[in-house]
């Protein structure tokens, strides 16, 4: 496995490559990350080339989150990602990427990016969308796996690939989830590091309430407005701060309606921890 830090030693290194999985990720590895590798690897075939870039993107982040604390843990993820299947780790600097401030960006439409994470993270999906059309660029992929643990996100990505007619195939990951004792089920996310032992348990409700919430639908109750709130109540008796608990159409994510594919979706803040879960609605 190679790791390249250049824009021009990556594009030599990947010359000989047709055929490119791609995975971004912004480092500090876990097996959800892992899955989406080998998920990459089965794509591509056994003569194609995984590529998974590590960068922390300040540009998704607003001036109050934690772009500065965020854990940077390179020569652990390489040693993950050469035992899952990797072949080159793109791991540029932040002067390599943004050599002069990224004033040329890719903007996606508000209808799907200003809602939910992009309503209580403003500029979020313009940093994500502009950094993902950069590694694009720059990796030139076939395909690309993105994990469905950051729903919204990989329907943004997906539709700003359609629509820019990138040459890239666009493929969801399933969430990958703890089966830790007393964490089991638990989505596993880089910022789950944060998480004090009590702190982790406790993160199992955000997952637990979702689920309450689908059941509730799914028994017909349709006072869509009520069963989201009663959802944030639950969290918020709990000791959360919850930014939303809601049931949405997962082609749109616009709000449920009867006969059509559900996703209940939650972000919520557990001391100083955002976490996101969702689940899709079965049956
Ligand atoms: N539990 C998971 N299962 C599957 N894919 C995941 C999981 N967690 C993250 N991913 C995916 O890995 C890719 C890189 O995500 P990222 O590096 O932000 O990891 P993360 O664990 O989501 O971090 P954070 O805690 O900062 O949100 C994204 O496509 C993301 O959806
Ligand atoms: C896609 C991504 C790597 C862009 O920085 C990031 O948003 C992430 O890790 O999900
Ligand atoms: N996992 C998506 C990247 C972010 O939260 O910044």
């Amino acid at each position: 496995m190679q790791v390249i830090h250049t824009i021009p030693e990556l594009r030599e290194a990947l010359a000989v490559h047709r055929q490119r999985g791609f995975v971004p990720t912004m480092g500090n590895l876990h097996d959800g990350h892992l899955a989406l590798v080998k998920q990459a690897r089965e794509l591509v075939g056994p003569t194609g080339a995984v590529v998974a870039s590590i960068f922390v993107n300040r540009l998704q982040f607003a001036p109050h989150e934690d772009f500065d604390t965020y854990p940077r843990t390179l020569e652990r993820d390489c040693g993950l990602l050469e035992a899952a299947g990797c072949d080159v780790v793109f791991a540029p600097g932040e002067k390599e990427l943004y050599p002069e401030p990224q004033s040329y960006k890719v903007l996606p439409p508000t209808e799907l990016a200003d809602i939910l994470e992009g309503h209580f993270r403003p500029g979020f999906f313009t940093g994500v969308c502009t950094v993902v059309h950069k590694l694009f660029n720059i990796v030139q992929p076939t395909l690309a796996v993105f994990g469905k643990k950051d729903y919204q996100q990989l329907m943004v990505l997906r539709r700003m690939t359609a629509q820019m007619a990138l040459p890239i195939a666009i493929h969801g990951g399933e969430t990958r989830r703890s089966d830790e004792p007393g964490n089991e089920g638990l989505a596993l996310s880089s910022r789950n590091g944060y998480l004090s032992a009590a702190e982790k348990a406790e993160a199992l409700r955000l997952s637990a309430t979702l689920k309450a919430l689908i059941a509730r639908w799914q028994a017909g109750e349709r006072e869509l407005a009520a069963l989201e709130a009663d959802a944030m109540q639950a969290l918020r008796d709990a000791g959360w701060a919850p930014d939303y608990l809601t049931l949405r159409r997962q082609h749109d994510l616009g709000p449920a309606v009867d006969g059509q594919p559900l996703v209940a979706l939650g972000a919520a803040r557990l001391g100083r921890t955002r976490l996101i879960d969702n689940l899709e609605v079965v049956g």
